[in-house]
């Protein structure tokens, strides 16, 4: 039997007024692999990235997320992953706890909070579980984000620079996150500029350049030369 594969990107085209952000991206995943998003500031990671959770629709091309056609049916792509956006999605005045009531609720998940707390005690944010998030430092914020992306074991996990700003144990923590995903079948989109912790994360690695996909091979064959080749 063949089975779909989770991500498909075909001909990505995303254009913000005169700005094209990306150029033609083809990208395919498959469930239980994790795929790492390179490229420079600017090249197009995180506009696709939004593509892929739904919350910027395709100027052209053909997305499908889980099955899910991302110019038809945003809400059911948004159902199907978990999304850590590379900037932004908190609520300052929530504390990490009322963050993930309201994911559960908007997502009827019944007896998340056992979970909850064993994400919140992994990305060691028990503490200041009940502390609004305004007063967090930027690692902190990215760590929660990275929780609440992770909490309801999504087909899809898209994470947007999870590592930015984080201390080690906190990438270690995302590191876990990103294995039990994998484990459990789903399939996970990491983007970074960090490649040794691309390279520990995941199996495959896409680089963009210029809203364009430039190269797509196993993450062990990108090499520190090979990578800054397809950065120029
Ligand atoms: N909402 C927007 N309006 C106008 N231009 C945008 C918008 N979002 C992104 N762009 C532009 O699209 C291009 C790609 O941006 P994008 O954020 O996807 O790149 P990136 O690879 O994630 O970069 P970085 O590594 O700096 O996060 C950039 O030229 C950016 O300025």
């Amino acid at each position: 039997m063949t089975h779909a594969p989770a991500v498909v990107v075909r001909d990505l085209h995303v254009r913000f007024g005169d700005v094209e952000a990306v150029a033609g991206v083809d990208l395919t995943a498959e469930a239980g692999q994790a795929t790492a998003l390179l490229g420079r500031n600017g090249a197009g990671k995180s506009t696709t990235m939004k593509v892929l959770a739904g919350v910027v629709p395709p100027t052209a091309g053909e997305v499908t997320v889980a099955g899910h056609d991302a110019a038809t049916d945003a809400l059911g792509v948004k159902r199907a992953v978990g999304y850590c956006p590379d900037v932004g999605g908190l609520v300052p005045r929530a504390t990490p706890w009322e963050h993930l009531q309201l994911s559960a609720r908007l997502r009827r998940m019944p007896d998340w909070e056992d979970r909850g707390r064993d994400l919140l005690e992994r990305f060691e944010l028990g503490d200041v579980a009940h502390r609004v998030v305004g007063g967090f430092s930027h690692g902190m914020s990215r760590r929660l984000s990275v929780v609440l992306a992770a909490l309801h074991e999504p087909a899809v996990l898209l994470l947007d620079e999870p590592f930015d700003g984080v201390d080690p144990l906190g990438v270690d923590a995302t590191l876990e996150v990103v294995a039990d995903a994998r484990a459990r079948g789903a399939c996970v989109l990491l983007s970074t500029h960090l490649r040794d912790l691309a390279l520990e994360a995941c199996g495959e690695a896409v680089v963009l350049r210029g809203g364009n996909r430039v190269a797509a091979m196993q993450a062990g064959e990108l090499t520190g030369e090979a990578y800054r080749a397809l950065l120029d």
